[in-house]
């Protein structure tokens, strides 16, 4: 039976309104997912990014066997009872983290052996021992292992490593056994056509509940990634949920949606609100401008998060500038409700048949300046 089913198409767009179903509960597609890499959603308690409306949030497979272990958390109930999560967790299986964040590494056919970018210790994934981490995290939806190519790379690197990803995805899916997880593919192939297609082909072959786009968001232009999509998205099967990885800012969820993508996850709400950029529906601001010392409205006005409701742009200006804790949670809260919020005004669009003029109104509002 497949989990997955679609609301509503838009007539104007690729864009789909959906419903994930999942162990933990559905998910209400297009969705965006906050990343909580080392078990948490960094600065939030699970009450409060479960009450902001989230019903599915990332885990990471590299982090979390280095730190503290996948067995330790298994033997502690599995992931969800460990952070007190009640939704849904998709783990990645850490091709991406590998390759970005781990020191000294050589990758073979078998898998990746790498240095641990914690305490320099070596490690070896494979596409067995990734899918053996995820089960033991539990999670509802789990990632095949992959190679995520960096930008640019040459058409033969790409073609290569395209090829090995597809043979670690079979691995992956003869490895798999657990039935209340569900195993997603990642569609590699850089910047290219005829690869992403080949990659696409071999994949839907092995029929999989759910296909990720990788390798993009990796420092390619904007443009790029757009033109990816429209090359990978149509090729997909249209009654399987499609995630892009690592996307993004808000205008790439509009524009991804339009291009038919349903999930999404990006650390840019809760990371850039440590460094005090908060988003409004006219477009992101500094909060440590010296404009908004003696600033009395909230970051938005319209906004009906806590922080809106309750404190000036001066205030968590002041609390910025002192490095006071405090203002890492208020803009994260801030930051995560308007992803949260944004994601359910566009299914409410799709579900309506009005998204294009929800885009249409999206980019209307958004000012040049600094709003
Ligand atoms: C917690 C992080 C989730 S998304 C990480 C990610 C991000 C991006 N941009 C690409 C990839 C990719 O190609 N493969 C994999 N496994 N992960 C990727
Ligand atoms: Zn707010």
């Amino acid at each position: 039976m497949n989990p997955f089913e679609i609301l509503a198409v838009d007539s104007k767009s690729r864009a789909r309104r959906g419903r994930l179903l999942t162990s933990h509960g559905p998910v209400e597609t297009p969705v965006f997912m906050p990343v909580g890499t080392q078990a948490t959603i960094k600065a939030l308690s699970p009450d409060e990014v479960h009450a902001l409306g989230a019903r599915i949030i990332l885990g990471n497979t590299y982090h979390l066997s280095l730190r503290p272990g996948a067995q330790r958390i298994a033997r502690l109930g599995g992931l969800h009872a460990f952070m007190a999560w009640p939704g849904a967790i998709l783990t990645d299986s850490g091709g991406f983290q590998v390759f970005s964040l781990a020191t000294i590494r050589t990758i073979d056919e078998d898998g990746v052996t790498f240095q641990s970018h914690i305490d320099g210790s070596r490690h070896r994934i494979t596409p067995e021992s990734c899918i053996e981490i995820q089960e033991l995290l539990g999670s509802d939806i789990a990632m095949c292992f992959d190679e995520c190519t960096p930008y640019p790379v040459t058409r033969d690197y790409a073609k290569a490593s395209m090829e090995r990803t597809v043979r670690w995805a079979r691995r992956c899916r003869n490895a798999h056994t657990r039935e209340d997880q569900l195993l997603f593919a990642i569609v590699q192939g850089g910047v290219f056509p005829d690869l992403r297609r080949a990659c696409v082909e071999a994949l839907t072959a092995m029929d999989f509940p759910g296909y990720a786009v990788g390798s993009l968001a990796v420092g390619e232009p904007k443009e790029v990634m757009l033109d990816v999509l429209e090359t990978v998205v149509p090729d997909l099967p249209h009654d399987k949920p499609r995630y892009l990885m690592g996307v993004g800012m808000p205008e790439d969820l509009v524009e991804g949606v339009w291009r038919g993508i349903d999930m999404f996850d990006c650390v840019v709400p809760t990371r850039n609100a440590r460094n005090g950029m908060v988003f409004t529906s006219r477009g992101a601001l500094q909060i440590k401008h010296s404009r908004y010392a003696d600033d009395p409205e909230p970051i938005e006005a319209a906004c009906t998060c806590y922080t809106c409701r309750t404190f000036s742009r001066a205030y968590l200006r002041h609390l910025f500038m002192a490095k006071e804790l405090l203002v890492y949670r208020l803009l994260s809260l801030h930051n995560l409700h308007y992803f949260l919020t944004l994601m359910e005004s566009i299914r409410d669009a799709v579900m309506r048949g009005s998204f294009e003029e929800f885009r249409r109104q999206f980019y209307a509002r958004r000012c040049v300046e600094e709003p």
